[in-house]
């Protein structure tokens, strides 16, 4: 991904993973865009989604990583903006396949899932993994048409 700057969200409950993959985006070069939460107080995370998802949509961002216990309910959220193509991995297989057959500019995670070092392989099989294009081209304009 050539834009350098992705942005991160997360409710409470993804707030430590957050951290830790902001620190390691930083590490390999990246600007980070901190949405928040900026604590494990108690938040409700379709707001975060919500920010996040608008910050890949207007261009502030290349991409998202989304955290939630899950990684369910923040990347609803996300997927809600037609902009946006949020994949629910945990494992590098699925990160891999969800940007070279999807295109995902988000990746959600489930911090209550998996461990850091899972989702640090994770992270960088995303950044790392281009567009396949080809045939996808035409599925990943049809998820943008309004039924
Ligand atoms: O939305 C979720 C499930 O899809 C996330 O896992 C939330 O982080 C979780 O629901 C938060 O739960 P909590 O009991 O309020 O910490």
């Amino acid at each position: 991904m050539s834009n350098r700057t992705i942005a991160l969200a997360a409710d409470h409950a993804g707030y430590p993973l957050k951290q830790s993959l902001a620190n390691e985006l930083r590490e390999l070069g990246y600007e980070v865009l901190d949405l928040g939460t900026h604590s494990t107080d108690s938040v409700d995370y379709p707001d975060f989604g919500r920010a996040l998802a608008e910050a890949v949509a207007d261009g502030r961002a290349k991409a998202g990583i989304v955290a939630c216990g899950t990684g369910i309910g923040i990347s609803i959220a996300a997927n809600r903006n037609p902009a946006i193509r949020a994949a629910v991995c945990h494992d590098e297989t699925s990160v891999r396949l969800a940007r070279l057959h999807n295109d995902a500019n988000v990746l959600a995670l489930g911090a209550r899932l998996i461990g850091e070092e899972v989702a640090k392989a994770c992270l960088k099989v995303f950044l790392e993994t281009e567009f396949e294009g080809g045939r996808h081209h035409r599925r990943i304009a049809k998820l943008g048409e309004t039924p």
